[in-house]
């Protein structure tokens, strides 16, 4: 029962028993609404911890079905985990409305210890999410966070990854080499503390944390053209600790945020097309969006727009700008 967790979200339902042993030993523990902790028969040394992520955003669903399928392959002892697993379906109410959010975007709401506490259902379940993070993490440092995504429009990279970090922080090469095993194509790295779910990971635990984007938000079963199957043996290799191999590894474009474009009042004005896709080039001194005296301009470094979204809430950010790396090479 406990493996039909998404299902339980979504029929808003609460099992009557709350935890579940499978034939092989592995423990299913109940903790809250879509958060479930998988327990290993046995512990294998040096197995990671693993939290894996999805539903942050009720509408994005193919993340939701990856990790479901996961879910149920534990529990029918197909898959065999070698190490602790939190599974978190993130907003129970969006993903049941099948929106993004309801009142605030959750994924604005972590790693502010100092923020007012807020009264919406977003700010009680952040703060639900975080106490069991710190549950399960308790600084382990092998700890690894995957926080699965789809976006809100197409992308001219279609599948990418966005790792949490300060100004010093470069691109891990453990991550870097399990994404090149994966359908990602291009990894982010960020150099402002963020309030991310991953963020959370990164910055209070000390875990290896990656935003995945998999492909462009659809309902439920209308997943079709969001490729995963690599990801998915990916995720099943590191569920097993076990070597993985199934896809050989390709080069990954790198990318670093430049600065975020930030709207900070209602006069705030993005100068992008509603259904403009991600990772579009701008020429140097390109105006992206303007607020007042404030105008955000792109240079021959900095000019490559994702996430562009004038809808946010005021102090949010409503696109990210980056610069291109040098290209990820796998080792041959
Ligand atoms: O398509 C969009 O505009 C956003 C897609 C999405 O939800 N992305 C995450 C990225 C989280 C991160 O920066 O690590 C988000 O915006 O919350
Ligand atoms: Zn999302």
């Amino acid at each position: 029962m406990l493996e039909q967790l998404l299902d339980l979200v979504r029929r808003e339902e609460t099992p009557e028993i709350q935890q579940e042993i499978t034939p092989a030993g592995t423990r299913f523990d109940y903790q809250e609404e879509g958060i479930l902790r998988i327990t290993p028969a046995a512990d294998v040394p040096g197995a990671r911890r693993l939290m894996l992520s999805a539903g942050i955003h009720g509408n994005e669903t193919a993340p939701m079905e990856l990790l479901d399928r996961l879910t149920r392959a534990i529990a029918r002892d197909t898959i065999r985990p070698a190490g602790p697993i939190l599974i978190v379906y993130g907003n129970p109410p969006a993903i049941r409305a099948q929106r993004r959010y309801i009142i605030r975007d959750i994924n604005r709401l972590f790693n502010q210890p100092d923020a007012p506490a807020g009264d919406t259902e977003e700010h009680r379940r952040a703060r639900i999410i975080e106490t069991r993070t710190a549950e399960f993490f308790e600084q382990t440092p092998s700890a690894l966070h995957i926080d699965m995504h789809t976006a809100i429009r197409e992308s001219r990279i279609p599948t990418f990854a966005l790792l949490p970090g300060d100004e010093e922080t470069t691109p891990d090469p453990q991550l870097l080499a399990m994404l090149s095993h994966t359908e990602i194509e291009a990894v982010i790295q960020q150099h402002t503390p963020g309030v991310t779910f991953s963020s959370l990971s990164h910055f209070r635990h000390g875990a290896r944390a990656v935003t995945l984007e998999l492909g462009k938000a659809r309902p439920f079963g209308q997943n079709q053209g969001v490729r995963v199957e690599a990801l998915e043996s990916l995720l099943t290799a590191l569920i097993e600790h076990r070597q993985h191999a199934e896809k050989s590894p390709h080069a990954l474009r790198l990318f670093d945020v430049t600065f975020e474009i930030i709207r900070t009042s209602d006069q705030f004005v993005l100068h992008v097309p509603n259904d403009q896709a991600n990772f579009v080039a701008y020429p140097p001194n390109s105006c992206l969006a303007e607020d007042g005296a404030h105008r955000w301009m792109t240079d021959e470094h900095s000019r490559f727009l994702i996430f562009p979204n004038p809808g946010v809430d005021i102090g949010l950010r409503a696109g990210l700008v980056l610069c291109e790396a040098q290209e990820y090479r796998p080792a041959v």
